[in-house]
Order: structure tokens, then sequence, then C-alpha cells
């Protein structure tokens, strides 16, 4: 049986690994169009800050700091840009070098800190290795947060009783999907593939929020097939290519794929295709409802980080 072997963070890098793909094609499935509800909330944004300018004047305004020139980090950032101008959202921008010093980092997120205008602030992540990403994430103003990653955040996010500034918008957006697809979480079976700071485990707090019962299922875990068959609802966050079978699965079950691993596939232009965490052919003869990679949980990563920075911006001015 497949163990989870893996770091648990998050799948941000390139996992190169050769596709095993099958070629059935029947599907049981419904597939939950991330990309169209992330544009209908997208819209729904654009509105509310159309509204924003009229009642008080100001926009909402976003920071995005970006250290070195890794290509995908560029291409998420030209991504986030677009998409706060097609909101009517101002961004602010900073490229640094790679060879930044982490004083460099941090001096220009508290001068991001201290501007009015800017109401949300985003360190792409991963930062260059010599720069300790802990103590970037906390010079940035919880109550910028937009990204949801300062440990008070985290932290709130995770206590009975409070509410955090903002909640990291992957998991939010995991969240959002269920919802807007009519999937009840209350009193469900839910398992979390995953355990790192900025999806597994804030993935896991929003489920258990949702009333549902959730298990964390990590690289450590012996038996995880066993244990993801038994949930109604299933986030995958670990970060490797298909690596979540079929088997793995109740009949009906619901499932979000958060992996966004690349593959090698020679009949690309590209050279590689994106897959899942979950193998999808295998996976939609069982499931019920699953996201698709791409198209599915990526752009709705985008879509909440745009709601967080139109939040942030309707405290700042006390719009409703
Ligand atoms: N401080 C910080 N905050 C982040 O939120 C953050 C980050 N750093 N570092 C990198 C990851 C990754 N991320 C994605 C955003 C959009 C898609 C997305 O829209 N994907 C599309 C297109 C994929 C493609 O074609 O490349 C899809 O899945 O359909 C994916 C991944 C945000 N991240």
């Amino acid at each position: 049986m497949a163990t989870m072997e893996g770091s648990g963070s998050a799948s941000y890098g390139k996992d190169v690994q050769t596709s095993t793909g099958g070629s059935q094609t029947d599907r049981a499935a419904v597939i939950i169009d991330g990309k169209a509800i992330a544009d209908q909330i997208r819209e729904e944004i654009g509105a509310e800050v159309a509204k924003m300018k009229e009642a008080v004047g100001n926009v909402p305004g976003l920071a995005v700091i970006l250290v070195g020139a890794r290509k995908d980090s560029a291409t998420y950032v030209r991504m986030k840009k677009k998409a706060c101008s097609e909101a009517g959202i101002q961004s602010f921008d900073v490229t640094l070098p790679e060879d930044a010093t982490q004083d460099d980092v941090v001096a220009h997120v508290k001068h991001f800190n201290d501007n009015p205008a800017v109401h949300g602030i985003l360190v792409q992540l991963p930062l260059p290795k010599h720069i300790n990403e802990e103590a970037v994430l906390e010079a940035v103003s919880y109550e910028k947060d937009v990204d949801g990653f300062h440990p008070i955040n985290v932290g709130t996010l995770a206590m009975q009783g409070r509410k955090p500034q903002f909640v990291s918008c992957t998991p939010k957006g995991c969240i959002e999907l269920l919802k807007r697809s009519g999937v009840q979480m209350s009193g469900k079976r839910a398992v979390v593939l995953g355990r790192s700071n900025i999806v597994g485990t804030p993935a896991a707090m929003l489920l258990q929020r949702e009333n549902a019962t959730v298990t964390v299922v990590h690289s450590r875990t012996p038996n995880p097939a066993e244990i993801t068959r038994e949930a109604d609802i299933v986030i995958a966050a670990i970060g490797k290519a298909e690596l979540v079978r079929g088997d793995w699965f109740k009949p009906g079950a619901v499932v979000i794929d958060v992996g966004i691993n690349a593959v090698e596939d020679s009949s690309r232009k590209t050279g590689y295709r994106l897959v899942g965490d979950v193998h999808f052919q295998e996976a939609s003869q069982v499931a019920s409802m699953i996201t698709p990679v791409p198209g599915g949980v990526g752009p709705m990563t985008i879509a909440m980080l745009l709601s967080n920075t139109l939040e942030a911006a309707k405290r700042a001015y006390g719009v409703a």
C-alpha cells in the first residue's frame, strides 16, 4: 500500500514525475468548476469595490513583495496583479533581487504596514534560503495579513470563540468551493491529507469550524488509504503528484485536490502538464464530486486573496 512520504508542505514546488494515466474515461463524479466559481466571486468583489469607491472615494490596496526571480513565483505574482486590476483593487509591488537581505525585506514590509492606502500585504513564498520566512511573515501587521500566515491569525483560527483577522486563501477557497457546491459539512467525516501551516492545518481547522469531524493524515500515518476511505469529504494537500489513488475513497466522497504538480509530458509543447495530488481519472469513478487540476482550487486561491483584501479595506474605512 502506498504511504505518504514527503514533507507535508503545500505543493509549491515543481514535482516532476512520469504520468501513469490510464485510458478509461467514464466518470461518475460531478466536476467542481473552480475557475467558474472563482470568476463569479471576482465579479462580486469587483462590484463591491466599485460601491466602496463611490461611498468613501477609496479602493482596496494590496502590496505584493517578490524576492528573487523564480519563474513560478513571477507567474503567480503576475496573475495576482491582473486579478487585482480587474476587480478595481490597487496593487503596490516591490521586486527585490535574489540576494536582498532579510532586513531589506522586513523594511519593505514595515513601510507597507505604515501606508494607509495598503490594506493587505503579501510576501510571495518561497523566499530565498538565506531569509528566515517566519521572521518576515511575523513582521507583516496581522491586520494586513491577507495571506493569513501570521501566527496570530493561524493561532486564533484554531481557538474556539476567537476569530482570526484573515484565513489563509487556499484553505478558505476549499471551504468556499464546498459551500458553493452545496456540500454539507456539518456532521460529516472529513480527512485532510497533509499538515502544512499554509494549507493542511488551517483546512482542518475550518472544516472543524463547519462542524465536520476531522482527521489529519500525514507522512507518518501508517494506513492513510484506510483512514481516507472513511471520509465523506477529502482535502488533499500533500504536494505529491497523483499519490492518492481511486481506492483511497469511499464511494460518493467529495474530493478537493489542492495539489499542483508538474509531471513530464512529451506530448505537450511545454514538456509538462499539471496534475493534482489525486489520481483524477481513478478518483472521478468513485467520488460524487471532484475538483480538477488545473481549474479547481488554484483559481480560488486568488479569488480569496481579493476577498481578504476587500475585507481589510472595508474594516479600514468602516464600510459594511
Ligand atoms: N505568500 C504567498 N501566498 C500565496 O497564496 C502563494 C504563495 N505565496 N506562493 C505560491 C502559492 C501558489 N499559489 C497559487 C495561486 C494560484 C494558482 C492558480 O490560479 N492556478 C491555476 C493555474 C495553474 C497554472 O496554469 O499554472 C489552476 O490551478 O487552475 C495556483 C497556485 C499561491 N501561492
